[in-house]
């Protein structure tokens, strides 16, 4: 009896869907029953029975992605960044006429990354500055990073929890942005280097300390731990999980 859960790999061609083919023909317990590349039929994955999409394409194709999957009643893996507050809402919408099915959309599937977010927000609460400096490959579509804006909502929120106001900036003019993005009221700078993969920096700042949490990922084999957890936990968890963490027991 073949119990293995089938999966389906949409970006197959990709720097992370190539890894993520790998990954699951690896797995004992997983069976690779599609992979698809730009322009394939999202048919051909409930044609070939998959029970569980992982989606590691481009932000201007995974909404309809994962629409798909859920509409076929297929649990969905999703790192494709790309996810703002009203695709999320829409998202939601469709999960709750889909009892049962769960998708998951985890900024990073590197378990450092998501222990660093985690500790992010932690220290957040505890340091009058906090800034963010993401550090990526010069191939990558989109700025600031997924990680990097998830990181800047958790911390935006442990410090509203704490009561603590805006971090200190004195800033009159800053004509070419030299500031970086403003993502939820924190500060969030893009690097983007030949040579790097993914890397971040949360910088937090007290008179007479500075605190520094970072990771690295120096191969793309470091995100596929969380992506296997990803196919193998999602069925249990109906509905929408925003962040792998949400599937480990941090005891945070
Ligand atoms: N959550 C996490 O831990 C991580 C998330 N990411 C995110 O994952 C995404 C992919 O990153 P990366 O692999 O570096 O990017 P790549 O550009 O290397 O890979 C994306 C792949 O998706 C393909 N593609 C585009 N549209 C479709 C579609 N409709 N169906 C199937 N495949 C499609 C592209 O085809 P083509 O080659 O023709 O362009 C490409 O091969 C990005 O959003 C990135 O930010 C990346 C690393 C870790
Ligand atoms: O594009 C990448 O490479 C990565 N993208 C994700 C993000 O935008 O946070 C995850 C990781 O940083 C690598």
């Amino acid at each position: 009896m073949n119990d293995r859960i089938k999966v389906a790999v949409l970006g197959r061609n990709g720097r992370m869907g190539s890894e993520a083919v790998r990954a699951v023909e690896d797995a004992p317990d997983l069976e690779l029953v599609a992979a698809l590349g730009r322009g394939d039929d999202l048919q051909e994955i409930v044609d070939a029975g998959a029970q569980v999409v992982v989606d590691l394409t481009v932000p201007s194709a995974t909404r309809e992605n994962v629409r798909f999957a859920v509409a076929h009643g297929l649990h969905a893996v999703v790192g494709t960044t790309g996810w703002d507050d009203d695709a999320l809402a829409q998202l939601r919408e469709q999960l709750a006429e889909a009892s049962g099915t769960g998708v998951l959309i985890a900024p990073n599937f590197a378990v450092g990354a998501v222990l660093a977010m985690k500790f992010s927000e932690l220290a957040a609460a505890f340091f009058e500055s906090v800034e963010i400096v993401e550090l990526h490959h010069p191939r990558k579509l989109d700025a600031p990073s997924g990680t990097a804006s998830r990181t800047a909502e958790l911390v935006a929120r442990s410090r509203e929890r704490a009561g603590r106001g805006s971090s200190p900036d004195a800033t009159e003019s800053d004509p070419f942005g030299a500031r970086g993005a403003d993502v939820a009221g924190v500060h969030v700078h893009s690097v983007r280097l030949q040579g790097l993969v993914a890397h971040q920096e949360t910088l937090l700042g007290n008179t007479g300390e500075q605190l520094t949490l970072r990771h690295d990922s120096f191969d793309r084999v470091s995100f596929m731990t969380g992506v296997l957890l990803g196919v193998r936990s999602v069925a249990e968890h109906p509905g929408l999980t925003v962040g792998l963490d949400g599937y480990m027991d941090l005891g945070l």
